[in-house]
């Protein structure tokens, strides 16, 4: 069975699957400093509450958190006896092909969606990641990763109010009532909801204008549901499009017979 993991910068996320189906998954908080004894208890720990019985013998990681992916290397070869795949690494193939500026460190987890979004859908697609940034990735026709947008993510975006201004509370997003607010919160959710909704209108209609073809809108992460339900920002939502792409990037990898031996 394989072991997923999707580190980000906020959330780590691991899943199991048994061939191309899945198991189950778990959430834990992005820490460097966690080691492989307490990934592993952890997890243990979690399937046995689920009654779920893996045999792990395969792992591969999306880290856009580098310092991350020493103990998951630990935890795959103490407990596994199994050297993983880390995507963004020479040895890791990607069934696709990144098109940038030579130099450029695309995020693994950009790639990852790349891939994802297009063995669900085909080319011509942006993906809009909701994590702790908030990402545009453009697919094109072939299923290459060509660029993207970087924005500030939807929490850090509030969380920058609240820490550079004295008077500005701590917020948690939700869709306002109106646009004019009446009072601090109000105003603050304002602001960065609907400044959201232009946000990815604009980019999306500028990515569209730019590559003059018709591409499919794809959101994943926590918040994309949130954006969904206001306007038709949105061609399709899909909720565990990392997990799905980590689990076809071992699958090629394992299929062109490229995976190290341990
Ligand atoms: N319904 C919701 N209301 C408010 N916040 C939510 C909701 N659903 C998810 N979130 C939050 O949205 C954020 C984005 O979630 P997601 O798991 O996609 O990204 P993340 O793990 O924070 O980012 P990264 O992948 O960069 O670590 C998280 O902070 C999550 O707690
Ligand atoms: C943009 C984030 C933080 C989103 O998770 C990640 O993909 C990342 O660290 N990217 C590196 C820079 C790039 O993708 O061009
Ligand atoms: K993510």
């Amino acid at each position: 069975m394989l072991l997923a993991v999707d580190c980000g910068n906020t959330n780590t996320v691991f899943s199991i699957w048994d061939g191309d189906s899945f198991v189950g998954t778990w959430r834990t908080a992005s820490d460097w400093r966690r080691t492989a004894d307490q990934y592993f208890v952890w997890l243990n720990t979690l399937m046995r509450l689920e009654g779920i019985e893996a045999d792990i013998t395969d792992m591969i990681i999306s880290s856009t958190v580098p310092r991350v992916v020493f103990n998951l290397r630990v935890l795959a070869d103490r407990y596994y006896n199994t050297r993983p795949l880390v995507v963004g690494k020479p040895d890791c193939l990607l069934p696709v092909s990144v098109r940038v500026d030579q130099g450029t460190n695309v995020g693994p987890d950009r790639l990852v969606n790349t891939v994802s979004g297009f063995d669900k859908y085909g080319g011509n697609l942006i993906v809009v990641d909701f994590g702790t940034a908030t990402t545009f990735d453009v697919v094109a026709e072939d299923g290459a990763y060509i660029g993207g947008v970087i924005a500030p993510g939807v929490n850090l975006s509030l969380e920058a109010l609240h820490q550079a201004a004295a008077a500005l509370p701590h917020v948690d997003i939700s869709k306002p009532q109106s646009v004019i607010g009446t009072n601090t919160v109000a105003c603050m959710q304002s602001g960065v909801f609907w400044g959201y909704v232009g946000l990815v209108r604009e980019i999306c209609a500028r990515i569209k204008a730019e590559r003059d073809v018709p591409m499919k809108v794809i959101s994943t992460g926590g918040l994309a549901p949130l954006f969904q339900q206001t306007a038709d920002l949105f061609d399709a939502f899909e909720d565990d499009l990392t997990m799905h792409g980590l689990q076809i990037i071992h699958k090629y990898n394992k299929d062109n017979g490229l995976e190290d031996e341990h």
